[in-house]
């Protein structure tokens, strides 16, 4: 089976700090992978790196492009295995808008708070050529259900909402064009303990139902447990352990791991 995403030899520095370096791994259609790591383990740059927001030093990040619905031959030539690091600037804005997801930890990093809830969705339905106003309105009110927001806030913003419904609308926002690889950042941080139960259970149940593929960085072991198939340890910008996430939880080889699960048992 061709893997969604090969990410292969990603090197980013800042200046002649570690960003992360030399990671790889293959993500394969439906697979969730947690990324762990204590704070300024490199994480987020790699996950940034992957998702296009920054150029890495070296390595390669190929995602099996689909060929489009319509468009001419050339298109239908260009799909499969790409590599998006070197892809142009305007595929890659393309790709993010279609089959790319990116949930911020902060709701606001991911939403456009001078917009109603339902323009928030609908904008990205007209971002890939919706234009019928009904339905991308009905599709909006779906979604909203989807991620149990009251149908009757549709036209609220987001600025009255609540932490954990903000970050409910960046979920819908992001998945209502169905993307194949949904790149997470910290998704339940900064939320009170109850509303991020709620979210994890709602980000599970659509994981599950949409067969999503998703990379989630988060330092809550918690998280993964409940999201990811496989998991990778990072420290000071390496990986140190990768493998099946109650594999690594229930019996983590390297010592750093070993450290990571049992501060959290010690809570
Ligand atoms: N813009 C930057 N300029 C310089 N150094 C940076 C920059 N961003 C990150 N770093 C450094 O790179 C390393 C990796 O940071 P990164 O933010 O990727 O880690 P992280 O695991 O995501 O941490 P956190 O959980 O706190 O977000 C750290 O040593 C950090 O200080």
């Amino acid at each position: 089976m061709t893997p969604l995403l090969s990410v292969q030899g990603i090197t980013k520095h800042y200046g002649t700090h570690i960003g992360c370096a030399d990671v790889s791994f293959d993500l394969y259609p439906g697979e969730v992978m947690g990324i762990v790591g204590e704070s300024g383990s490199g994480k987020s740059t790699l996950l940034n790196c992957m998702a296009g927001h920054l150029a890495p030093d070296a390595g390669r990040v190929v995602f099996d492009t689909r060929k489009p619905p319509q468009g001419d031959a050339a298109d239908h030539e260009n799909h499969g295995p790409r590599d998006t690091v070197t892809m142009s600037e305007p595929e890659r804005r393309m790709l993010s808008r279609t089959d790319w997801a990116f949930v911020h930890q902060h709701a606001r990093d991911g939403l456009r708070m001078g917009v109603s809830a339902g323009g928030n969705v609908g904008e990205r339905l007209m971002a890939v050529g919706a234009r019928n106003y009904a339905s991308i309105r009905d599709q909006a009110t779906d979604w909203l259900g989807r991620v149990e927001i009251d149908a009757g806030r549709i036209d609220d913003r987001p600025t009255t909402f609540s932490g954990g419904m903000q970050q409910r609308l960046q979920i819908a926002r992001n998945l209502v064009t169905g993307p194949r690889l949904v790149f997470m950042d910290e998704p339940t941080g900064g939320l009170d303990v109850s509303v991020q139960a709620r979210l994890l259970d709602l980000l599970r149940g659509l994981v599950r139902d949409m067969g999503l593929s998703a990379i989630i960085v988060t330092h809550d072991l918690a998280v993964v447990r409940l999201l990811a198939d496989r998991i990778m340890v990072m420290k000071s910008g390496r990986v140190v352990e990768s493998g099946l996430t109650d594999q690594v939880l229930d019996d983590p080889q390297h010592a750093y791991s070993q450290l990571l699960v049992s501060s959290v048992l010690q809570v």
